[in-house]
């Protein structure tokens, strides 16, 4: 286009000389003047075209910079930081966050920050009652937060003084958010010394530098330019109260400085001590729209907790480099992107001690540049001691398409590759492209980690999903360490800042109080990913750490460490450990991860149904009848333990999907097959229930119920008839009466024997997860006396088609006394002689005592079968019927 209108221009002028008689000195000098300009154009315009790139990197942005933060201030701060104080000792480390209504806006944002720096929380609504704020002689909750302070204010009495003398008692803070419109309470605050002036619009904000509250926040700063939304400011005289930040308000002339301005200050949050009436609080005048709120909100929980809910002050860092070597020709780095790499990394160290970025390499790619990018690699590797290393396969390949021998091959190949060039991968750290393989689990991905690279850590973004980004977690996976990634904000296409998905501004209010601020502040350990594009053309990944580190430096007293990837996550899951188990999740139930997923795998292998127990109630029975259905098909048995697979409870569930799948056939049809499973330890254990809704949320679940005493004292029979020593050694009433001084095996055989029976409290749990609707409980005497009558109701649960009738296929058997499969005419096929044993009744000794040691568990059980509109068992009746005698 443009050398077309240049030629047009140019025609016009040369036309217009030519067409004059006579060639003038100054004509000809015009026309080589014009010519050279043109050229110069032109040659500018080309090469432009050509190696825009080159002209774009020439000039990288430089990093934010906007502290002017006074060092010594910060320094005697950094002597307040301890908030604890034995208060602390009786208080739960939860938080009860009062709301408008469940899906509040400004409710669901307080939430949100709490998950993200794991915190537990309840969450009420406001015009309820209060929930039970104590248990035993501790308080529940360590804070209570108000969405609405208003709501607070205008509480009912009785609630009020509910609160307020728990508060006080437990020495327990309240923080609340005042709306910035009137709402239903006028200026003057009811109850309080104190006057609300709603509706402001601010600008500056400085905060109190003088204040105790101050542990992770670093006062001294001062944030320039309008605050985001409308104000509630604060008026009081009272010395219970300690402004903690100051503002002003928004003037026609904007004025950078506040502190021009001093003498007329507004309060946008305060903190009283509680010397008005012994209930500390900390109020603030807008919601956690403002960044710095989210900073001032971590310390509010601290102080109020009475240290309880303080976080640590380090802050672990670690920058992957990714696709090195890998990046395609003109986006790659050249010899002056690797010497600011080594410039940023040697500041980024006066910042995070002990910092190195952590490069992942494919040594196919190694010198597939162009000239100055080949240039570039050969620096890398000049530089190679200066950084850390991992390796990849030797492609940028997804290993999930893969098998195990090609993916070993492919990392011994990488492997040699760094051998030859002396590249140190001593980090026993890798990732996946894309994720590949890490989660879901591709099982010969970590296997060829372990033979190949000696991988013990890895990270992704994809666990337990990649949305929402806070409630990323860690696992541990056959001693593979997955740590959480976060997210900067940086991928293989984002290459400078002027084209930023979003414009500069984007980035920058990640860095200044965004989310890139907020992912380091709220995360003891962060682990984030970048490329190597990232590092060539703009060095959006320099602009962006350094800005950012920058930014932590200047409004927090966090101390930014970094540490070798293996201490990090061992640090990691010492922090966490209940992170340590994984939770498996159906991959087909996730877009992403399904894309991640080895294609030769299927989710149709995964059980309909679940039958969960408890033992001895005979879930045997109703295994085997349900196996007599021609649509529904069974587990295969398990060599190990006792024919049940036994996955969610256990050792076995760290075995991985693949493995609880093997146990399925492919189902011939998978709209009318219906798989299931049958183990009876599932009931009562304390983890199945999380861990089966996560991975089968659709399942239907089965329990079947007898009298609790029956079965404690079949369960003992059983325990006997396999040998177990203390259950030959102790009889049943031993067992039963044992006490806290008893020798602990019988402790712990009795608690085996006797929990399960505690049915209500094992069916609430799992009605945490399920919804009643799919839960079906089986009258276990019923099945005994009728099981046809059972199994129709089954399959009216289950929506089985076809119907079976199994009139036709079970008649009762009189020499085994239990209901058994036709065979023919004359042949029954009945259970095994485990099943139906022959034994001495219990004693009446026995049967009272049991009788009473279940009473409030049968009241309990009677009471939640009524809510969930299910049938109250023939022997559950007579049992609540002789309780009462
Ligand atoms: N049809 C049929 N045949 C045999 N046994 C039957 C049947 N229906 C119910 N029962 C009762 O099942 C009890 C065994 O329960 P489980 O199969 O759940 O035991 S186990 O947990 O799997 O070990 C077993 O308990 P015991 O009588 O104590 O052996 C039986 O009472």
């Amino acid at each position: 286009m443009f050398w077309r209108s240049s030629f047009i221009v140019l025609s016009n002028i040369c036309a217009r000389c030519f067409c004059l008689k006579r060639f003038t000195l100054t004509k000809v000098l015009l026309i080589v003047i014009l010519l050279s300009v043109v050229s110069t154009i032109v040659s500018i315009s080309f090469l432009n075209l050509r190696f825009g790139i080159a002209r774009q990197r020439s000039k990288p942005p430089l990093p934010l910079s906007t502290c002017r933060l006074n060092s010594t201030i910060s320094r005697s701060l950094l002597k307040r930081v301890n908030h604890q104080s034995k208060a602390g000792l009786h208080l739960g480390d939860r938080v009860l966050v009062m709301v408008e209504s469940q899906y509040s806006k400004a409710g669901t944002k307080i939430t949100h920050l709490l998950e993200a720096i794991r915190v537990e929380f309840k969450v009420e609504p406001t015009g309820k009652n209060l929930p039970t704020l104590t248990h035993l002689d501790k308080g529940k909750f360590s804070v209570i937060i108000f969405e609405n302070y208003n709501k607070y204010i205008t509480m009912d009495k009785w609630n009020r003084q509910l609160l307020d003398k728990y508060c006080s008692e437990y020495n327990v803070g309240i923080i609340g958010f005042v709306p910035s419109k009137p709402d239903i309470i006028s200026d003057n605050v009811p109850g309080f010394p104190m006057v609300f002036e709603y509706g402001m619009k601010l600008q500056d904000y400085k905060l109190n530098m003088f204040s105790d509250v101050w542990r992770v926040t670093k006062a001294g700063q001062i944030y320039e330019g309008r605050l985001p939304g409308e104000w509630t400011v604060f008026h009081t005289n009272h010395s219970t109260y300690e402004p903690l930040a100051y503002s002003k308000k928004q003037t026609q002339k904007f004025s950078v400085s506040i502190e021009e301005d001093v003498n007329k200050p507004v309060v946008p949050v305060i903190y009283d001590h509680g010397k008005y009436d012994k209930i500390k609080r900390i109020i603030f005048g807008s919601a956690l729209r403002f960044w710095l709120h989210r900073l001032i909100l971590l310390d509010s929980l601290s102080i109020l907790s009475n240290g309880k809910l303080s976080m640590p002050l380090e802050r672990h860092i670690q920058i992957d480099i990714d696709d090195i070597f890998v990046g395609r020709e003109g986006i790659r780095m050249c010899v002056d992107d690797v010497e600011a790499l080594v410039t940023t990394q040697e500041k980024i160290r006066q910042m995070v001690s002990g910092f190195s970025f952590n490069l992942g390499f494919s040594g196919r790619y190694y010198l597939r540049g162009s000239y100055e990018e080949d240039a570039g690699d050969k620096k890398l590797l000049e530089y190679r001691d200066k950084f850390w290393w991992f390796g990849h396969m030797w492609r940028h390949e997804q290993a999930h398409k893969f098998d195990e021998p090609y993916i070993t091959l492919a990392m011994q190949q990488n492997s040699q590759f760094a051998k030859e060039n002396n590249i140190p991968v001593k980090q026993n750290y890798a990732v996946a492209p894309h994720h590949s393989g890490v989660y879901p689990i591709h099982e010969p991905l970590y296997t060829a980690w372990r033979n190949v690279w000696d991988v013990k850590v890895t990270s992704t973004e994809e666990y337990p999903r990649l949305h929402p980004a806070w409630r990323r977690r860690g696992f541990i996976y056959k001693g593979v360490m997955v740590l959480p990634r976060q997210t900067c904000g940086l991928y293989t296409h984002t290459l400078f800042l002027s084209d930023y998905p979003g414009g500069r501004k984007h980035l920058d209010d990640s860095i200044k109080g965004g989310e890139l601020f907020q992912i380091i502040l709220f995360n003891p350990i962060s682990v984030f990913m970048t490329h190597m594009s990232n590092y060539g053309n703009d060095r959006l990944a320099l602009y962006t750490f350094e800005s950012v580190l920058k930014f932590i430096q200047c409004w927090t007293n966090l101390k930014l460490l970094a540490v070798p990837p293996l201490q990090l996550a061992l640090k990691y899951f010492e922090m966490y450990p209940e992170e340590r188990d994984p939770i498996w999740q159906n991959p087909c139930d996730h877009k992403r991860h399904l894309s991640i997923w080895s294609p030769n795998k299927t989710c149709e292998k995964l059980p309909n149904f679940l039958v969960i127990g408890p033992q001895k109630t005979g879930t045997t029975a109703l295994y085997t009848f349900l196996g007599m259905h021609p649509a529904i098909e069974s587990n295969f048995n398990s060599p190990d333990t006792f024919e049940e697979v036994q996955f969610f409870n256990g050792n076995n569930y760290y075995h991985g999907i693949d493995w609880y799948m093997e146990f399925f056939p492919t189902p011939k049809n998978t709209t009318s097959t219906y798989l299931f499973e049958k183990s009876a330890t599932y009931f009562d254990n304390e983890v199945v229930p999380r861990r089966a809704f996560a991975l089968l949320p659709r399942a239907k679940i089965i329990c079947i119920l007898i009298n609790p005493s029956k079965r404690a004292y079949s369960w003992y029979q059983h325990m006997r008839s396999h040998e177990d020593p203390t259950a030959l050694n102790y009889s049943f009433y031993d067992v039963i009466t044992a006490t806290d001084i008893d020798p602990r095996k019988l402790r712990e055989l009795r608690n085996r024997c006797l929990n399960p029976g505690m049915y209500a409290q094992h069916l609430i749990r799992w009605l945490d997860y399920y919804p009643s609707r799919q839960l079906f409980i089986v009258d276990g005497e019923q099945l005994k006396n009728d099981p046809i009558h059972v199994m129709h109701t089954i399959q009216r649960f289950l929506h089985i088609d076809p119907y079976f009738d199994y009139s036709q296929f079970l008649r009762f058997d009189p020499k085994k006394g239990f209901f058994c499969q036709v065979i023919s005419d004359d042949r029954n096929k009945c259970l095994g002689k485990s099943k139906g044993r022959a034994y001495p009744p219990m004693s009446k000794e026995e049967q009272l005592f049991l009788k009473q040691y279940y009473q409030r568990h049968n009241v309990a059980l009677s009471k939640l079968l009524d809510k969930l509109n299910t049938e109250v068992p023939a022997w559950l009746e007579e049992e609540l019927r002789g309780g009462d005698e």
